[in-house]
């Protein structure tokens, strides 16, 4: 008897891999743990075996999943499955065609597919509802597991194309599971970003294998991996996660919480800001590093009220970014994330969106330029790092920062004359099967103005030290304040600060000095409800 395929959870599918096991175990007893713990899905895998061998193994864990009435699915091996009637079969690009696939297994088994881009997608719906039953979408991460992976890693980003492509094609038989290097580390991350654009689609569950097949608990494993995917909250920075109606009492709030803290922030950046951010983030009342030590991230994201500024500008070595982005997130202190030049060169896009696909990050910030690339709502190049100089839509600038914010789960901040603050953190709440139910344009985004001061544009590293600024005050706020109010009063604190100093220059060099001064004078003097910055909350 075939499982029925409408019933199957998909949410902890466990692929086997007998060369794992710790001594001790066997294929059957890790099985049996996973099963026993909240296991919902089992796939036999075994690339080098006998025949014989591989049907007498499938039959008893055939029965073991009967026995918690969990289907069981065979990797690759159709004649296998036929043989002992299993539930179903797993196949991938380079294996049996499906079409064959379904004509030999019939309409009641389950049929699942390896995908990793859009055309396979499309191909799947091509076929429709009778076909292919779910996607393993992958591989997000490196894993250990598939010896020659064809394809690089996607990283979420990679992960949330399948899903838009799913939505696209109106697929919406199809059940997802992520698949490739998941792991406790990573797990709530990859189901916190993973949404579909339209906001209807999540994944559907995530397939694990070393992380039971090779534990010398798999029971307590198993349980933990339970616990991730029945607990849906993403705590990745100790701050809350909502957007409020910030006001001038906010900011006074939030500047007195950072003169109290004084926070260390740490500054990965380029050359040209190095100089003037260090000197930014004094004024701001807080304790700036300039440091790309591998060596010592982690020590330094312990430090209370740390902060990191990730400036791609001008790059350190990338085990290095990646290593900082590690520890902040398991320290859950906040990460401030700025990819300067992100579409001047595919070097610097690539480059970004790695880091993109290797943490969380707490805010993005970054030029129209860059925001409206990071959206994709623009195929233009950037010339070097400055944002595009001819006229754009505020409605279409807002929109792309609120695309940045709900594809990141980030609060993101888009600078011009108008700064644009979108909170896309859903208050650190993922969800299985189905999305969050609203879309990018839904989410609470606030325009910021002070009219025009084509100065602030127009000296370098000017977007950089606002980044400095939102690390201030995001390392500054006392835990559990909230994320977006902190990240809004440095916004406005900023712009602020840049008006005065234009009205006290001489020119740019000037500028930079009075930028300082006004910085420092206004924080420390933080009496806002003097501040002439506008916030205006778009709906
Ligand atoms: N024309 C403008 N009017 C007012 N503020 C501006 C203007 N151009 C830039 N700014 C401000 O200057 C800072 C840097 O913005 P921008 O030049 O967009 O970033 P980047 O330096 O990264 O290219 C931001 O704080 C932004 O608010
Ligand atoms: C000129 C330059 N080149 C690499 S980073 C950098 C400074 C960019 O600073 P900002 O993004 O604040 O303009
Ligand atoms: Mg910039």
């Amino acid at each position: 008897m075939v499982f029925n395929k409408e019933n199957v959870d998909y949410s902890l599918y466990l692929v086997t891999d007998s060369s794992m096991l710790p001594d001790g175990t066997t294929l059957y007893s890790q099985v049996k743990a996973g099963l026993e713990n909240g296991v919902t899905l089992v796939q036999l895998r075994e690339k080098d075996i006998e025949t014989k061998d591989f049907i007498r193994e499938a039959v008893e864990v055939q029965k073991l999943c009967q026995s918690f009435n969990v289907p069981l699915i065979i990797n690759d091996r159709i004649d296998v499955a036929l043989a002992i009637g299993a539930d179903g079969v797993h196949v991938g690009q380079d294996d049996m065609p499906i079409p064959m696939v379904r004509k030999l297994v019939g309409p009641d088994m389950i049929i699942g597919w390896s995908v990793g881009f859009r055309h396979e997608v499309e191909t799947l719906a091509e076929w429709g509802p009778d076909m292919v039953d779910y996607i393993g979408v992958g591989t997000i991460f490196p894993t250990l597991t598939k010896k020659n992976p064809k394809k690089a890693p996607m990283g979420p980003q990679g992960a949330i194309e399948v899903l838009n492509a799913l939505e696209d094609n109106k697929a919406h038989w199809c059940r997802t599971v992520a698949i490739g290097g998941l792991h406790p580390v990573n797990i709530e991350r990859v189901l916190y970003q993973c949404v579909s654009s339209n906001g209807q689609r999540a994944l559907d569950g995530i397939s694990v294998v070393s992380d039971i097949m090779a534990a010398p608990d798999a029971a307590a494993a198993t349980k933990n991996l339970r616990h991730l995917l029945d607990n849906p909250s993403y705590k990745f920075v100790n701050l809350g996660l909502k957007s409020e109606t910030v006001s001038s009492e906010t900011y006074r709030e939030v500047v007195g919480q950072v003169t109290r803290n004084r926070p260390l922030v740490q500054h990965m950046t380029n050359k040209v800001h190095q100089n003037f951010g260090a000197n930014v983030t004094l004024a701001v009342g807080s304790s700036p590093i300039m440091s790309e030590v591998k060596e010592e991230v982690h020590e330094l994201a312990r430090i209370p009220h740390a902060a990191l500024l990730l400036n791609t500008g001008s790059v350190a070595p990338l085990d290095v970014l990646r290593e900082a982005i590690t520890a902040y997130n398991k320290e859950k202190r906040p990460i401030v994330f700025d990819p300067v030049g992100y579409s001047a060169t595919e070097a610097r896009r690539l480059l970004n969106d790695t880091l993109l696909s290797h943490g969380q990050f707490t805010c993005i910030k970054g030029n129209t330029s860059e925001i409206l690339s990071l959206a994709k709502l623009t195929t233009e190049k950037m010339k070097g790092v400055d944002a595009f100089t001819g006229q754009l839509d505020k409605v279409m600038v807002a929109q792309a920062t609120r695309v940045v914010a709900y594809t990141y789960k980030t609060v993101a901040v888009c600078t011009g004359e108008y700064d644009f603050v979108a909170d896309g953190t859903f208050g650190g709440r993922y969800y299985l099967s189905c999305g969050l139910g609203i879309s990018a344009k839904d989410i609470p985004c606030v325009a910021i103005h002070n009219g025009s001061i084509p100065i602030m544009g127009d000296i370098t590293a000017s977007g950089c030290s606002l980044g400095s600024t939102i690390a201030c005050c995001v390392g500054g706020v006392a835990p559990e304040s909230n994320l977006f109010d902190a990240v809004v009063t440095a916004v406005v604190l900023y712009k602020t600060a840049g008006k005065l100093a234009s009205t006290r220059c001489q020119g740019n060099g000037s500028f930079n000095v009075q930028l300082l001064d006004a910085l420092y004078q206004l924080f420390h003097e933080n009496c806002p409800a003097t501040w002439s910055t506008s916030l205006e909350r778009l709906s």
